[in-house]
């Protein structure tokens, strides 16, 4: 039977805005993700999927409830804890990349390891090994702003692999991308998923990118209101499934 890697339990998230006005932004959402998933979240704008995203992977606090990762417990660890957690065990792709334009493609790969203290020849062989698995070993000596959009998406997802986390979240990784980069980044994603067992939780608003998960949750004012699952669909035929339920939901 596979484990949950992430457990999430009775979540409750209150803004409070500059006006002094309370707002409910998740409520009582619960949720599970096991070894090996690859689980997108859906929904309207402001239904709350970068808060639950962002609190799933230690970035934010929930105003109550818990999170449970691998087994502990999140939001007990200390700074110093949680950074340790996240640097071991989480990798994260983002729209915007988050490259850092001072440092290499090299460097930038480099980063979860160095901050680490891992050691050179150490860090040089993982970055050959993921560069190769995402055809980037020719540009390993470019600074970020030489590169396309899509080249460096996927300098940003060699990063987030480095390391060989246990879990991959993702907030729109093909947000930015042109549909060739997209469906390639998605299979990139759907490989590491299916060969190296690494659970992805990734926010998407594009049917396209949804349909390559395994479960899809649909959030609607921070409550998850419909799942659906691929079980043995093709890709093709779940995402024709998406698509009608996102007309439900529109
Ligand atoms: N730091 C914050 N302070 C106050 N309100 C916030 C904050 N972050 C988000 N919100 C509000 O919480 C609600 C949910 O935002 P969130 O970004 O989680 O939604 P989303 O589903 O990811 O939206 P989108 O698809 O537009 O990115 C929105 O109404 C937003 O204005």
């Amino acid at each position: 039977m596979t484990e949950p890697v992430l457990i999430a339990n009775q979540l409750n998230k209150t803004y409070l805005s500059t006006a002094g006005v309370q707002q409910e932004v998740l409520k009582n959402l619960s949720l599970s993700v096991d070894e090996g998933e690859f689980v997108a979240i859906m929904g309207p704008s402001g239904s709350g999927k970068s808060t639950l995203l962002n609190i799933l992977s230690t970035l934010m606090q929930p105003s109550s409830g818990s999170v449970m990762i691998n087994n502990k417990n999140i939001l007990q660890m200390n700074d110093d804890a949680i950074a340790k957690f996240r640097g071991q065990d989480m990798g994260f792709i983002f729209q915007n990349y988050n490259l850092i334009e001072s440092l290499t493609v090299q460097e930038n790969i480099s980063l979860p390891l160095t901050l680490q203290k891992v050691s050179p020849k150490k860090v040089k062989d993982a970055v050959q090994k993921v560069a190769q698995l995402l055809h980037i070993e020719s540009y390993l000596n470019k600074y970020p702003t030489e590169l396309s959009g899509g080249q460096q998406q996927r300098v940003g997802a060699a990063r987030a692999l480095v390391h060989n986390p246990t879990l991959i979240f993702g907030d729109e990784p093909t947000g930015a991308l042109d549909s060739e980069n997209a469906r390639e980044m998605m299979n990139y994603l759907t490989q590491i998923n299916d060969n190296e067992g690494i659970s992805i939780v990734m926010v998407t608003h594009d049917a396209f990118s949804a349909s390559f998960a395994s479960r899809i949750l649909f959030l609607t004012d921070g409550q998850i209101t419909k799942t659906i699952t691929r079980d043995n669909q093709s890709r093709e035929v779940f995402y024709q499934r998406v698509l009608s339920e996102l007309g439900n939901f529109n």
